[in-house]
């Protein structure tokens, strides 16, 4: 079939990872029609090289009825692609016009895809037994299928921003805010989560926000309780909405950590402290709270696709806590960082409180595009069983009764 066909032929080509000073030199000077040449041929790789991979799926998984909803979306977005490939003639304003409609309806059918393959594994759960190479798949793929939904989703949003009639932002390159000040992106997404919070508990703790310039090795209170002490201008060229995505998500679940902690119905509650520092090579943005922390032995589950997928009420109304999103709010908020070789790492102490750490690039130069590639290592990785242990100790479990001691 022809679809096939064209799978196997845009699938042999490597994504073009872009860097952020591509970006924003094509925003700043690229034409509608440059645009066009790229995407028209960017976008059905990226999509073909994701499309491929989902072969790789245990079958149990790829015949989930909400992974094939999703994998025939992705064959009528592939599709409608083809209509502007090469050879279809001279590219007019109509063309051009067609394909900026194809991109935002393409943007439009993929909104629920997060939520919809989340259900996919809530059906392989359900009608399932899963073993630790199933589960190892399903992590790896996921983390490279939501890295591909991110990073086609920011080629489609820059066109559409630069050529279509989405709103651009003043002195924004379509998504890229060229002075991105982080210190209004950490107060904003502090404030969203607080009203949330607020919403729920009828309480939150209070925000203590630090700045270290590594230059001149000076940290400046930016704001303690409620005082507004200068704002030290730390800015970086980043996606606002990318940083404001991570950011939310971990002010959700730090404060909910300490309100639960110290009891709703404390009258204070520890601040959450966070540090930002402008390094030489990284932009380190530390959330620091006591909220009684997290055990090592859940640790690893935070990341977890499989484990952080909990069957969701219905309707979420008063009985569901706000601050508690699909589950998947860890792991997306990891690759976001990852997308431009960030990282969004969370260290622990059980019984006291918990660091979350988001790492930028601080240059912009070194902050580029990080894509998954179909092609033999990733095959290897779905034929590959997990690595059996090579260390030996007795079970550990819930269940396990210390021995009897005579002492
Ligand atoms: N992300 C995050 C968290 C930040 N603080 C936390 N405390 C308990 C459980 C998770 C978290």
């Amino acid at each position: 079939r022809v679809l096939e066909e064209r799978l196997d032929y845009y699938s042999q080509f490597n994504p073009s990872p872009l860097s952020m000073q591509q970006f924003t030199d094509f925003g700043e000077n690229a034409t509608n029609s440059d645009s066009f040449m790229f995407l028209r041929k960017e976008l059905p790789v990226r999509l073909a090289n994701i499309m491929k991979e989902f072969n790789l799926l245990p079958n149990k998984l790829l015949h989930m009825p909400s992974v094939e909803a999703v994998r025939n979306l992705y064959r009528q977005s592939f599709l409608d692609l083809l209509h502007f490939q090469d050879g279809i003639g001279p590219v007019t304003t109509t063309t051009l016009d067609k394909f900026t409609d194809a991109l935002v309806k393409i943007r439009n059918r993929h909104s629920d895809v997060v939520m919809t393959m989340a259900q996919g594994v809530m059906e392989l759960k359900e009608a399932h037994a899963i073993n630790a190479n199933t589960e190892a798949n399903i992590q790896y793929f996921l983390d490279r299928f939501y890295m591909n939904r991110i990073s086609i989703r920011m080629l489609i949003n820059q066109h559409t921003i630069l050529f279509g009639d989405s709103v651009n932002h003043q002195n924004h390159i379509g998504c890229i805010d060229p002075q991105c000040d982080v210190v209004k992106v950490i107060e904003d997404s502090y404030s969203n989560a607080r009203f949330l919070c607020d919403q729920y508990y009828l309480a939150s703790p209070e925000l203590v926000l630090r700045c270290h310039n590594g230059k001149d090795k000076a940290t400046k209170t930016i704001m303690a309780a409620g005082a507004k002490a200068d704002k030290t201008a730390v800015s970086v060229v980043y996606v606002p909405s990318h940083l404001y995505h991570m950011l939310f998500e971990l002010f959700k679940n730090a404060m909910r950590a300490v309100v639960e902690h110290h009891g709703a119905a404390s009258d204070t509650f520890p601040p959450i402290d966070v540090l930002l520092v402008m390094g030489q090579e990284d932009l380190t943005i530390r959330l620091s709270d006591q909220g009684g922390g997290i055990p090592r032995s859940v640790m690893d589950f935070l990341f977890n696709y499989m484990y952080s997928t909990a069957p969701q009420p219905a309707v979420s109304g008063l009985d569901t806590p706000p601050l508690a999103g699909y589950g998947y709010g860890l792991p997306l908020s990891r690759l976001y960082a990852r997308y431009f070789h960030g990282d969004l790492q969370v260290t622990s102490c059980d019984g006291y409180g918990t660091d979350t750490i988001i790492y930028l690039k601080a240059l912009s130069s070194e902050a580029n595009e990080l894509l998954p590639v179909y092609n033999k290592t990733c095959q290897r990785q779905y034929s590959t069983p997990v690595q059996t242990h090579d260390w030996s100790s007795q079970a550990h479990s819930a269940l396990f009764v210390r021995p009897f001691s005579t002492s």
